[in-house]
């Protein structure tokens, strides 16, 4: 008899994909003692993100690549070492050498941050042979967005957003989808702070599609107070053809669009990046 299949997982280098992450919808219903807020949202990820390489090393240590890296140059902390110094001081298993190549914008909505320090938590798992549903605590401790990402599919989120539930028979997969940022980072608290605290409503149930469609980002309209470059996405997002669903994601300023189909998609790329130069935009599908 021959051997087993050996899987890439067990052989192949150790990289992992931060996905970014799209709040198809997100109600705000209160504000908690603690200044956190309960939250209802559809949790999607697109099938790109930020690249996240482990290989063994001395300590904890991290370096930054990627057009977005001068974003994060100047700050000491990083949730990547943060998630490597929690994991390490529970399961041991020696020292991490990070290298993160960042390509997606930072505080911008698609929870970069989050998506990076899921990937690293799925990195040390594999290297240590450590089942993922052990660092889901270590996961909530970093932020609210980061237990989402660590299977960072599509999941319905309630409480801080890391209450999880899985989606039945989910749809999304595969729709096209363009995220456009204007490359003006927004600050999660203030936005959160900025919500008028008048609930809305619940999130619907049933096909994530419709329930989103039906749903509301609750956080629009702090974040374009803060941030009113945010409206002009809007409006040149949803003008395009095709487009199924425009709105922004998380506490902005990214904004995202699914569209009927890859070449819809295509050509609004085509058409907001002559129109607007300067913005980021990235062309993906959902997972
Ligand atoms: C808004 C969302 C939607 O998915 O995404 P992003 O815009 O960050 O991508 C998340 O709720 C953000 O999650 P995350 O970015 O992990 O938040 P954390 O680091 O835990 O918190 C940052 C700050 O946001 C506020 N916060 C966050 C989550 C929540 N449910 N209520 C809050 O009020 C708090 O003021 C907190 O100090
Ligand atoms: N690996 C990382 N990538 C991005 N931001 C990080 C990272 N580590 C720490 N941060 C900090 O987290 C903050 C929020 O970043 P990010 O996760 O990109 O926001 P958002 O969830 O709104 O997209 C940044 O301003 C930065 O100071």
């Amino acid at each position: 008899m021959s051997a087993p299949a050996v899987t890439d997982a067990e052989t192949g280098p150790l990289i992992e994909t931060g996905y970014a992450k799209i709040n198809l919808a997100l109600h705000v219903r209160h504000r908690a003692a603690d200044g956190y807020h309960a939250i209802e949202t559809i949790f999607a990820f697109a099938e790109d993100g930020d690249r996240l390489i482990l290989n063994d090393g001395e300590g904890v240590s991290l370096a930054i690549e990627g057009p977005f890296a001068a974003g994060l140059a100047g700050e000491s902390d990083n949730l990547v070492t943060r998630a490597a110094d929690r994991f390490l001081a529970r399961f041991g298993g020696g020292g991490a050498a990070f290298t993160l190549e960042k390509t997606l914008p930072v505080a911008s909505g698609i929870g970069g941050g989050s998506a990076d320090a899921a990937a690293a938590l799925r990195l040390l798992c594999r290297r240590g042979g450590v089942a993922v549903a052990e660092v889901m605590d270590i996961a909530a401790g970093l932020g609210a967005d980061v237990p989402a990402c660590i299977a960072s599919v599509a999941q319905r989120g309630t409480g801080r957003g890391d209450e999880l539930m899985s989606i039945a028979g989910d749809t999304l997969g595969g729709l096209a989808l363009l995220l456009v940022n204007p490359l003006k980072p927004v600050s999660t608290g203030a936005v959160f702070k900025g919500w008028d605290q008048v609930d809305r409503g619940a999130l619907g149930e049933g096909d994530p599609l419709a329930v989103a469609l039906a749903g509301r980002n609750d956080l629009e309209p702090p974040a374009l107070a803060i941030e009113p470059e945010i409206a002009r996405v809007l409006a040149l997002l949803g003008g395009q053809e095709g487009v199924t669903l425009a709105r922004m994601s998380g506490s902005g300023a990214t904004c995202f669009a699914l569209f009927d189909g890859t070449e819809a998609r295509n050509a609004a790329a085509e058409a907001i990046g002559v129109a607007e130069p300067g913005w980021w935009l990235m062309a993906s599908r959902l997972r």
